[in-house]
């Protein structure tokens, strides 16, 4: 079994540890000084929750189990402030710990609840989807979302530790993997050319979590993400590059009530950042072209429908990266490179919208 450690650098640096089989390295990430953890669990993984807790029982720590609902669902004021009674309840103090397991819904969320209990809490992640591993999990933002939009509260909170154990991935859904692989090939586009190269060689091996590099495309992901947060971890500029696609992906989700998988409409929304890219005169139609191809290579979609676009345009004004009224995309110059598109006019927004609709 061997284990890699990506360190996330910053304040306070903490490691992305990724295996196969390696709960038993979970201690050792929570530490000595908790008594009390908090395990806040998607409700749906049982079979993954269990070892957790008892791996975390016989650390000796006095272990409260909160199930959450799977999926986006948590994502919800109702839900955090549950959790914050249920840590009163439980006695959680300053000195105990949250440990966050399931997909990037429950990682964002236990996040959150363990950055506003008591002011801040240390919480340990432990990832079990694509998606969360290579992206949720690591890097500090956490949040909920309310009616008005994604992620609109929420805390730059990272966590002290990230467990990542591939054998979680072979249970995820299909379309939720293949969701994860969105954010993966993302990471491609605006850093690590060599991801794009091995979903392109294998898109069918890219798509299966026994495919023959998703170890490699795990670490070569995280440490993209690893180098961009660990540079920049409020975003004051370098992490905005981590959105790319965001600002119409997350427009999308709203639209669809938040029953859109993430990495679908990151997709749709890298797509959409590519032709925004070109209209600029940036990059040349066969980049545009490679975007399609790779997403569609995997089964993500990079077209949506036309009529939404007045209600997408509308939501797209809320996106976090704007500066007054200005709205601002990340786009790429070249491959791997990116830069900053602001205030670009109507028809230019409208004109890329067209090329990505139906
Ligand atoms: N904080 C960040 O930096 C960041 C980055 C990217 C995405 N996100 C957020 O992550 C969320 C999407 O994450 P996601 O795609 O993991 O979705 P998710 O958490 O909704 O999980 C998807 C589905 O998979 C199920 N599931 C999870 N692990 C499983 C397993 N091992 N086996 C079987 N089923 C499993 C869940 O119950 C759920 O139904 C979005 O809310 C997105 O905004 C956050
Ligand atoms: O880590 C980041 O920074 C990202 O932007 C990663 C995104 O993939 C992720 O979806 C993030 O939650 C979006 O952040 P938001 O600030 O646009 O809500
Ligand atoms: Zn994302």
């Amino acid at each position: 079994m061997t284990v890699s450690r990506i360190t996330v650098h910053g304040d306070e640096p903490y490691d992305v540890v990724i295996g196969t089989g390696i709960l038993g390295e979970l201690p050792g990430l929570v530490g000595e000084r908790p008594r009390s953890v908090a395990v806040v669990h998607d409700e749906g993984l049982p079979e993954i929750a269990r070892p957790v807790l008892g791996v975390l029982e016989q650390a000796g720590y006095l272990v409260h189990s909160f199930a959450v609902p799977s999926g986006e669902r948590s994502k919800d004021v109702s839900v955090l402030a549950r959790l914050w009674s249920e840590f009163a309840a439980a006695g959680m103090t300053r000195t105990d710990a949250v440990v966050g397991v399931g997909g990037g819904a429950t990682t964002d969320l236990a996040g959150f609840a363990a950055a506003s209990w008591l002011r801040g809490v240390r919480c340990v992640l432990v990832p079990t989807t694509l998606l969360a591993m290579v992206d949720a999990a690591v890097g500090g933002k956490t949040g909920i979302n309310i009616p008005e939009g994604k992620n609109l509260v929420g805390a730059f909170a990272p966590p002290a530790g990230v467990l990542c154990d591939l054998t979680t991935l072979m249970t995820v859904p299909r379309e939720d993997y293949i969701s994860g692989l969105a954010e993966t090939i993302k990471a491609g586009f605006i850093r690590d050319p060599r991801i794009l190269e091995l979903v392109e060689a294998d898109p069918e091996g890219a798509a299966r979590p026994d495919g023959p590099h998703t170890r490699e495309l795990v670490e070569r992901a995280v440490q993209v993400k690893a180098d961009v947060v660990g540079a920049d971890l409020k975003e004051a500029g370098l992490r905005e590059i981590l959105n790319y696609g965001h600002t119409l992906a997350h427009a999308i989700e709203k639209a669809e009530d938040y029953r859109f998988r993430h990495g679908h409409a990151v997709a749709i929304g890298c797509v959409y950042a590519a032709e925004l890219s070109r209209l600029d005169g940036r990059i040349d139609d066969a980049l545009v072209e490679r975007h399609r191809a790779v997403f569609s290579s995997v089964g993500l979609p990079v077209v949506y429908g036309a009529d939404a676009w007045p209600e997408l345009r509308s939501t797209m004004n809320i996106d976090k990266k704007t500066r007054g009224a200005t709205l601002r995309f990340v786009v790429l110059d070249e491959l791997g490179e990116c830069g900053r598109l602001a205030g670009p006019a109507e028809d230019v927004l409208t004109a890329a919208y067209a090329r990505v609709s139906r």
